[in-house]
């Protein structure tokens, strides 16, 4: 039975949820009919019940008037199942160096296993969400790309040859065009048909950034396992000029996995995509928390 500070404490509670909703209503209206990039990086995706929240945030938003574009990682998922299969995987300049056997994995696991599980959180959240790669409907056709790298030991400069690594070189929005606006939400899978044919694998942060700018994207979130872009003290940076981010590239103080994502911030912003932000996507409900509330967090980078 209820006593009657238990029902004081329901009406004060019932109270602040309202007015968390009230405060919404500003950033709803910023975003209505708006296009929303959201990179779900793979080691973000490693607890359950933060992937069901993630996939809770896509859902409200899209029910809020936004238009939200999924766009998900995998590395880790992708390195685990090539240690499974005794497969040997290195990276240079923050990419997977891909040969003809990797590729293959590197579709299954995207394009299969990990696009089919967030489209059925999406949906078992109430969404209506749809899997697709960069090979549907010719959406992204991928160029081979090429890395330069300083060798630790002669300290010279060498090109490295990824094998099946591509960069977007062209984005047909048709199918996106027609999915868009019609409570369909797309999850993409960052692989591309190459511009002779075949499969190329796409970091997800370049191609979440391709798919921001030819769509003309409001925001572009990366979702990431860290706060942000953080300093050489491990502090968190929470605005970034494009200039800086690119000295900070340079003197090595962001590195690895972060040299694609600071990379696609920059290009996005280029391409006219408003806003960009690098957060941390294993705070639940990152998304909402910053689409929706004043508390944004992470790093943003600007013009
Ligand atoms: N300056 C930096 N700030 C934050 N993270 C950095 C920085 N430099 C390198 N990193 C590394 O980049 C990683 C994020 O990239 P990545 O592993 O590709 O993540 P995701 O799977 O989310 O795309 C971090 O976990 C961190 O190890
Ligand atoms: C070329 C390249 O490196 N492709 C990535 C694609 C997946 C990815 O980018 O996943 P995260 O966002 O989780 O890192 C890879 O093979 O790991």
């Amino acid at each position: 039975m209820s006593t009657e500070t238990d029902k004081i404490a329901d009406t004060i509670d019932e109270h602040a949820k309202a007015r968390v909703l009230v405060q919404a209503l500003p950033h709803m209206q910023r975003y209505d009919d708006a296009i929303v990039v959201v990179k779900y990086g793979g080691h973000a995706m490693g607890d359950e019940q933060v992937a069901r929240d993630f996939a809770q945030d896509i859902v409200l938003l899209e029910q809020s008037g936004v238009n939200p574009v999924v766009v998900h990682g995998g590395g880790p998922q992708i390195g685990a199942m090539l240690n499974k299969l005794g497969i040997k995987s290195e990276f240079a300049a923050g990419l997977r160096i891909t040969d003809k056997a990797t590729v293959e994995i590197v579709e299954m696991v995207l394009a299969g296993s990990i696009n089919k599980q967030i489209v059925g959180f999406i949906n078992e959240a109430g969404g209506k969400a749809l899997g697709l790669s960069g090979k549907d409907g010719n959406m992204v056709r991928a160029a081979k790309v090429t890395r330069s790298v300083v060798d630790p030991t002669s300290k010279e400069e060498h090109e490295i040859d990824l094998g099946f690594v591509g960069e977007p070189e062209t984005v047909d929005t048709t199918v996106l065009d027609q999915i868009l606006g019609r409570e369909l939400i797309p999850v993409l899978a960052p692989v591309a048909t190459g511009m002779e044919g075949g499969t190329f694998n796409v970091n997800a942060d370049t191609f979440a950034g391709a798919i921001a700018g030819a769509l003309g994207a409001k925001r572009l979130l990366l979702l990431t396992d860290v706060p942000g872009v953080l300093d050489r003290n491990k502090e968190l940076i929470k605005e970034l000029t494009i200039a800086e981010a690119r000295a900070l590239i340079a003197d090595g103080t962001i590195s690895g996995g972060m040299i694609p994502k600071v990379e696609t911030c920059i290009y996005a912003l280029e391409q006219g995509v408003e806003g960009v932000v690098i957060l941390d996507g294993k705070v639940p409900h990152a998304v909402l928390l910053e689409l929706l509330t004043d508390l944004g967090a992470g790093t943003l980078i600007r013009r």
